[in-house]
């Protein structure tokens, strides 16, 4: 198979991928996140983008687990679990994704859970705002919003919060636990995007209301065909910005991709999912993915399949063609 066809046009080399692989589950409850990206470059996703898709791989070689930021002591605050604990990792996430992305490189990273995200997209922020002085544009693909804040959220996971904290409608101060996120390091409402979206709390619909913000519910893919939710949610991005994409395996329906933390019925089919991926690719502006909320733990018969359909959007946002 030929490399990959359509030029980058906000990255400094079209084959250089920088990899963070993260096992970090503190985001949710649930254990078996952090066993993901190991079970997703066993299934050789990895070796796949080196040999077919010609990748030049920056890659540390671990699964970070990031043992010793945990702190010793981490009480609730403002209603967040383990806030000490996730603000230290998405810290270093973002620290980590940087150093890849301020070298111009695509930066894949692999989670975890979806808390995880504060980490990537505020270290893609910050290398986009210094290297080309834009904002950037999220693509995020999820049966859920994550745009809880702390009082919002019933269930006090970050990994439904993220979103709040990367925009500013929530945000802490200097000393507090997420009062690391600087200005540079932020998204702004009007260049975010969801797609997928069918399990979205009463607090969360009143904030994606209030600010007008962009969103393509399963609804809609079923009313307009994914193909058209592409061209407007594409459209609304416009053509000149770099664009982080967020890929929630749980976007999928748990047909496709059962074992992951909050699964949620009539989601997208596989080939959805992976179009949407597709699409992205085509546009030569995607400079960032992440993969989150496999959980191979859960629903175990179907932790191959899902892990399988994981390798599949991965493959397809960094443009395997079928043809
Ligand atoms: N990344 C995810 N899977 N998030 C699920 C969030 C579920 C729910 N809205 C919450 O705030 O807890
Ligand atoms: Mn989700
Ligand atoms: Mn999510």
């Amino acid at each position: 198979m030929d490399a990959p066809t359509i030029q980058p046009k906000f990255l400094s080399k079209r084959d250089e991928l920088g990899l963070v692989a993260v096992g970090f589950s503190g985001g949710q409850c649930k254990p078996g996140v952090d066993a993901a990206p190991m079970a997703l470059i066993e299934s050789g996703l990895v070796d796949q983008l080196k040999d077919d898709l010609k990748y030049k791989i920056h890659y540390d070689g671990q699964v970070h687990a990031y043992n010793e930021l945990m702190p010793k002591d981490d009480p609730d605050h403002r209603n967040m679990k383990k806030p000490k604990a996730v603000s230290a990792v998405t810290q270093q996430i973002s620290k980590q994704v940087y150093e890849h992305a301020k070298e111009g490189r695509f930066v894949l990273t692999l989670g975890g859970d979806h808390s995880i995200a504060i980490g990537t997209i505020s270290g893609t922020a910050k290398a986009v705002h210094e290297r080309l002085g834009r904002d950037i544009a999220v693509i995020w693909v999820d049966a859920h919003a994550d745009i809880n804040t702390p009082e919002t959220s019933d269930s006090g996971n970050i990994h439904g919060m993220p979103v709040a904290f990367l925009t500013g409608l929530a945000s802490d101060k200097p000393d507090a636990p997420f009062g690391w996120l600087a200005e540079n390091q932020k998204l702004s409402l009007k260049k975010l995007v969801y797609i997928g979206l069918r399990d979205v709390d009463r607090g969360e619909k009143k904030i994606l209301r209030d600010h007008g913000i962009k969103a393509f519910s399963m609804h809609d893919v079923d009313r307009h065909g994914i193909g058209k939710v592409m061209d407007m949610a594409l459209g609304w991005i416009g053509s000149d910005t770099p664009i982080h994409l967020s890929f929630d395996i749980d976007a999928l329906d748990p047909m496709w991709a059962p074992s992951t933390g909050t699964a949620v019925r009539g989601g997208l089919t596989l080939r959805e999912g992976d179009f949407i991926a597709e699409c992205v690719h085509q546009t030569g502006s995607l400079v960032a993915l992440d993969l989150v909320e496999v959980n191979p733990s859960l629903e175990e018969q179907g932790a191959a399949e899902t892990v399988r359909a994981g390798v599949s959007i991965v493959r397809c946002a960094l443009g395997d063609t079928l043809l």
